[in-house]
C-alpha cells in the first residue's frame, strides 16, 4: 500500500471517482440496443502489423459486428506497411485504406497521429473506437468498455481505456513495467503542467473511443504526440467533465527498444510544449529544438575518446488541423 504525505487534488479526486468505469459493466448486446441509430466505427492505425492485425480484426468482426450489431465499421490505416498488414486485415474482414492515400491533396506528415486522422477522415461512425494493432490476447471487451460510457451517457464525450501493462522481455516479464514513456515522461508532465488530467491511469493509452462531433474539432498532432495533445485538447475543448475512462484489465502489445522511446517521449514532451506555450505557461517564445542527439554503442565517429555512434533524429511533430475546418472535397475517401 503505498502512503503519501499528500493527497489527490479535489477535482481529480471526484472526476475519477465518477467518470471511471470498467469494461464488464456492458454486454455488447445491451450496447448494441443503446446504440439506437448511433453508427460505431473502429479505426486500427497498423504499421507493420501483420501478426496481430488479423486476430484483432476477426475478433471484433465475429462478436461485435456478426452476433452483435454494434460495431457498423472496421477500418485499418495501412500506414505505409512493407510486410502484409493489409492483406491480413482485409483477409480478416476489415476495409483497408492507405494512410498516404487518404491525406495524398495534403502535405506528408508522419507517424501515428497522421494515421489515426487519416482514419477518422475515412471513416463514418457517430461514435470512433481506436484500438493499436499490435496488441497481443486481444479481447472484445476492449472495444466495449470504451463505447460503454458513451452509448450509454450523452454527457460523456470521450473514453481512454486503462489497464495493467506488463512489459514483456525475450526471456522474462516485469508485471508492471509496462508503459516506460507513459511513466517516465507524460505522467510527470501532466502531473506538473496539466494537473486536472492526473486522473487519466493510462493517459497514452492507445485504446479510446470519441463522439465524432467533437474528435473532428481537435487538431491531431501527428507521430506519437497525438495521445497527449489529443486529451490536452479535448479537456481544453470539452472540459473535464466530459471525459471518462474504463479499466480494460491488462494490456499486452509489442514493445519498441528504449531508443525509439526516447524519440517518442521527445515528442510527447514538444507536444506538452505546445500546448503549455498555448496556456501562456512558458515566457519564451522560441520554440524547443527538435532535433534529438542519441548515443550508440560502438561507432566510427571523429570525435575524440566518444567511442560511440552519433544519432540524431527531429523529433519534431505537426498536425493535422480539425477535420471540421477542412472542406472535406481537400480529403480523399
Ligand atoms: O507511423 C506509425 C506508427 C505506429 N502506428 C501504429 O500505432 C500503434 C501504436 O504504435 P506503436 O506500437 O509503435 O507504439 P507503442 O505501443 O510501442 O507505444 C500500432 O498499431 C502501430 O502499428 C502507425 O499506424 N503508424
Ligand atoms: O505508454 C507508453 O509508455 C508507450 C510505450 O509502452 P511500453 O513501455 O512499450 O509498454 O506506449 C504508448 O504510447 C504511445 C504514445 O502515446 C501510444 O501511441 C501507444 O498506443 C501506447 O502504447
Amino acid at each position: 500500500m503505498w502512503h503519501s504525505n499528500t493527497t489527490v487534488s479535489p477535482i481529480v479526486e471526484a472526476w475519477t471517482t465518477y467518470r471511471t468505469g470498467r469494461a464488464g459493466q456492458w454486454t455488447p448486446e445491451q450496447l448494441a440496443v443503446a446504440k439506437r441509430h448511433d453508427r460505431v466505427s473502429v479505426v486500427i492505425p497498423a504499421r507493420n502489423e501483420q501478426a496481430t492485425i488479423g486476430a484483432i480484426v476477426a475478433t471484433i468482426r465475429a462478436e461485435l459486428a456478426e452476433r452483435v450489431p454494434l460495431v457498423d465499421e472496421i477500418l485499418v490505416v495501412d500506414s505505409r506497411s512493407t510486410d502484409a498488414t493489409a492483406a491480413e486485415a482485409r483477409r480478416a474482414g476489415a476495409r483497408v485504406v492507405s494512410q498516404d492515400r487518404i491525406t495524398r491533396g495534403l502535405p506528408r506528415m508522419e507517424g501515428k497521429g497522421d494515421a489515426l486522422w487519416a482514419g477518422l477522415a475515412a471513416s463514418s461512425g457517430d461514435v470512433v473506437a481506436f484500438v493499436d494493432g499490435d496488441l497481443r490476447e486481444f479481447s472484445a471487451h476492449f472495444v466495449t468498455g470504451l463505447l460503454g460510457p458513451l452509448l450509454t451517457d450523452s454527457s460523456v464525450e470521450y473514453v481512454k481505456g486503462f489497464y495493467h501493462r506488463p512489459l514483456i522481455g525475450p526471456v522474462s516479464v516485469e508485471t508492471d513495467g509496462g508503459g516506460r514513456v507513459t511513466e517516465l515522461a507524460a505522467r510527470p508532465l501532466l502531473n506538473l503542467f496539466f494537473p486536472e488530467l492526473a486522473g487519466f491511469v493510462q493517459p497514452l493509452a492507445g485504446e479510446y473511443a470519441g463522439r465524432r462531433r467533437t474528435l473532428e474539432r481537435i487538431p491531431f498532432v501527428s507521430g506519437y504526440g497525438v495521445e497527449i495533445g489529443m486529451l490536452i485538447d479535448l479537456v481544453d475543448l470539452v472540459g473535464l467533465d466530459a471525459l471518462a475512462q474504463v479499466d480494460l484489465g491488462e494490456r499486452k502489445h509489442r514493445h519498441q527498444g528504449t531508443e525509439a522511446l526516447g524519440r517518442m517521449a521527445a515528442q510527447i514532451m514538444v507536444t506538452a510544449w505546445s500546448r503549455m506555450h498555448r496556456r501562456g505557461l512558458t515566457t519564451d517564445p522560441v520554440p524547443p529544438s527538435t532535433l534529438l542527439t542519441q548515443f550508440r554503442r560502438g561507432g566510427d565517429e571523429a570525435l575524440p575518446n566518444l567511442d560511440r555512434q552519433i544519432a540524431v533524429a527531429d523529433t519534431g511533430v505537426t498536425e493535422r488541423p480539425p477535420l471540421s475546418s477542412l472542406d472535406r472535397r481537400a480529403v480523399a475517401a
